[in-house]
């Protein structure tokens, strides 16, 4: 064997997820390689994260000048498209990863470009762009980082109608004069924002029977209406059966279920993911190639005997979110290294420190909607289904002090839901202009599962938008 291509850890695809897993082994002393066949830094640098919130935040900044009386007026002028997609494409890279492969560098892990695929226990197998092979061996693990992708649906004629996903819909250099947009979770509703505020003409697509159906009834209910008042057509309870594009680049029309027809000059589908696990020979380890990686909560695939191999990040299918992934990434470095340095038990009970727990009780999420929408821990539905004795509690975002000097005219809404037996507070939610910034107070509550009278003692400063949280005690004490 090639001395060389022997390391303690080897992580298949270097997007955020892979490329914190290796940081982390390697501070750990380990030896890492990361395999990576497109870019360094995965979806979320190029095609998710990074460019939408570029595209997203200019027309918020513009919507909340026009909301503070004294500086409305002086914002006579509209978005600078040219200057938002050049912005865009700086904090892309320029598509470029060769910042990130230098800071991969800089962590003493070896960089792989090229495919790679695994070969038995233990080993990768990886193709170059050169066409060279290289077979990587691990000592102790193999993670599978290699994320996800966008799950079209099977409609006839979508194959050849070049439809977006969210690779065109976050990257593309000219704006389509109408767009539509099939789905109505958070990526239809952040490029729908995106693009509306571009200049096309945007109509939305959706199926459910509201938009961001996984959290609180009122976040889709603000957000459908702050997207109607901006001019786009959100139609509900319909989808799609057919796309025509008769001439590449030419309009197309799509046919709906309820009989109708749309015409458009682009669609984006955002209609979830799929895993990227069909080609990474799953089925030399004997795993069906294709499905989500199912871990335990040390992150690793319980089904390879040995407990060599683990999946961290979108591909496991816990919580489809940069920071959760990342979040997982640690918690499987530090499983990683205390299992190859023999440690005899492992702490990967509840919040232990081998246990990625969060991704049960505590996700938090911000949707960069105009207003935003941000939630952390259970919805009033989801407490339900688990059987928590549990209480909502709202309150009128707009009324608190803090909002109203924030923007003239501020509508917003939060809802607490509390753990009535065990007096914590196991869920949150914002929406409304700036909560982004409101939610990690409540993701710490959740977390760390602060008593309820504890709460009351942490005083938010007048006049902030944080007083929400007195008023969301008050109304639960009664
Ligand atoms: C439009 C959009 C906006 C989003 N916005 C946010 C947001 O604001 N906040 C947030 O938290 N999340 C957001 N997400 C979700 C976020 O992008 C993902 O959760 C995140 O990218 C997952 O990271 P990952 O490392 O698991 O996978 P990825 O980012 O998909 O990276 C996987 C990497 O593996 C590589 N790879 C795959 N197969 C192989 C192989 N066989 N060999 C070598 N390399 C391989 C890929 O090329 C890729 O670089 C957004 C998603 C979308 C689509
Ligand atoms: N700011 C953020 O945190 C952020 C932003 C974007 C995406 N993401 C993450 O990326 C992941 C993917 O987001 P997404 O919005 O693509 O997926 P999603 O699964 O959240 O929503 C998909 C939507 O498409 C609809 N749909 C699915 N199949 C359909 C079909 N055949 N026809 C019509 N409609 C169909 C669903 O009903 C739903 O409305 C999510 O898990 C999300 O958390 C996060």
């Amino acid at each position: 064997m090639d001395g060389m291509d022997l390391f303690d850890v080897i992580v298949l695809g270097a997007g955020p997820v892979g490329e914190n897993l290796v940081d982390r082994a390697r501070a750990a002393g380990l030896s890492a390689a990361v395999v990576e066949s497109e870019l360094a830094g995965g979806e979320c640098s190029y095609w998710a994260c990074m460019p939408s919130k570029a595209l997203l935040r200019p027309a918020a900044a513009l919507d909340e000048a026009r909301q503070v009386p004294g500086v409305a007026g002086a914002v006579t002028g509209s978005l600078d498209v040219s200057a938002v997609l050049a912005t865009r494409d700086s904090f892309a890279a320029q598509w470029d990863d060769s910042g990130q492969v230098d800071w991969i560098d800089s962590t003493g892990a070896e960089f792989v470009r090229g495919h790679g695929r695994l070969d038995g226990p233990r080993r990768v197998v990886v193709e170059t762009p050169e066409g060279v092979r290289r077979t990587l061996t691990a000592r102790h693990a193999v993670a599978v980082c290699t994320g996800s992708a966008a799950a079209l649906p099977d409609l006839p004629g979508i194959d050849g109608a070049e439809p977006w996903t969210n690779r065109r819909g976050t990257s593309a250099e000219q704006v389509p004069g109408r767009l539509a947009v099939v789905g109505g979770g958070p990526v239809g509703v952040e490029l729908a924002t995106a693009w509306q505020s571009l200049g096309s003409e945007v109509t939305m697509l959706v199926r459910d029977d509201g938009l961001l159906s996984r959290m609180e009834p009122f976040v889709g209910e603000e957000v459908h209406r702050a997207l109607s008042d901006a001019g786009t057509e959100v139609r509900l309870g319909v989808s799609v059966t057919e796309v025509r594009r008769p001439q590449p680049d030419g309009e197309m029309t799509l046919t709906l279920d309820d009989g109708g027809r749309l015409v458009c000059d682009e669609v984006l589908f955002a209609t979830g993911r799929r895993p990227r696990t069909d080609d990474i020979g799953l089925e030399t380890v004997d795993l069906q190639p294709g499905g989500w990686l199912e871990t335990d909560d040390t992150l690793r695939v319980g089904e390879v005997s040995g407990g060599w191999l683990y999946a961290v990040g979108d591909v496991n299918h816990r919580a489809l979110l940069t920071h959760q992934g990342k979040y997982q990434a640690r918690i499987a470095a530090a499983a990683i290294v205390a299992r190859a340095q023999g440690v005899p038990l492992l702490e990967d009970d509840r919040w232990g420190a081998h246990a990625a727990t969060a991704d049960h009780d505590a996700v938090p999420q911000v949707v960069f909607s105009h207003p935003e929408a941000a939630s952390v821990g259970l919805t009033a539905r989801e407490a339900e289904q688990r059987g928590v004795n549990a209480r909502a509690v709202d309150f009128d975002l707009g009324s608190v002090a803090g909002a109203a000097v924030h923007a003239d005219g501020y509508r917003g809404r939060a809802r607490m839901i509390v753990d009535e037996d065990r007096q914590v507070v196991v869920g949150v939610t914002f929406v409304g202009p700036g909560v982004a910034e409101l939610l990690h107070a409540a993701s710490i509550a959740v977390a760390a599962e602060v008593p309820i009278e504890r709460l009351w003692h942490a005083v938010p400063a007048f006049p902030t938008m944080s007083e929400i949280w007195l008023r969301l005690l008050e109304t639960y004490r009664g």
